[in-house]
């Protein structure tokens, strides 16, 4: 499937009850292109070299290191109360995320225990296969975060991953 037909189906189910569910189904993930629809910039670094948006598995390893990244798990309660979150992260769901991120200073700091971002902050957004990241991921892009990577293989790769 072409990325223009994949982002109207997102803009169609956006921010409806459809989304949610439409999103948890196989069909529909293997429908859209996950890496097609997260965003990859042209010249965000200023080096004029494609930057990419898109975070791997090894990346993700070093960026749980960090203490000046903010990893954001965005699925919903139900889903971290069966799994947990993302180890380093914290929980958001998808549809909070922007209000959150209008908290004052402190009010988030006391909230989530970590530092808001500013518009320069490197965040990175997680959710179960990349989808819905990859919607808030745009969403924050169009605030003006600058620096919004997608862990697009979500909470499946790093269970997989953490199997092997
Ligand atoms: O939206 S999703 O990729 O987590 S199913």
């Amino acid at each position: 499937m072409h990325l223009n037909k994949s982002y109207c189906v997102m803009k169609t189910i956006w921010n409806t009850k459809l989304y949610l569910s439409c999103l948890q189904s196989d069909s529909l993930l293997k429908f859209i292109d996950i890496k097609k629809f997260s965003t990859n910039c042209d010249n965000m670094d200023g080096s004029g070299d494609k930057k990419s948006f898109i975070l791997s598995y090894e990346e993700l390893l070093q960026a749980q290191k960090n203490n000046n990244v903010l990893i954001i798990d965005v699925r919903e309660q139900k889903e971290i109360n069966e799994t947990g979150k993302l180890p380093g992260s914290i929980h958001i769901p998808m549809g909070t995320v922007a209000n959150m991120l209008n908290l004052m200073d402190d009010q988030f700091k006391k909230q989530f225990e970590k530092s808001k971002p500013n518009k320069d902050s490197k965040i990175i957004l997680s959710c179960k296969s990349g989808m819905r990241s990859a919607a808030v991921q745009q969403e924050l892009q169009k605030l003006g975060y600058q620096n919004v990577y997608n862990y697009a293989g979500g909470w499946s790769e790093w269970e997989n991953k953490q199997k092997c």
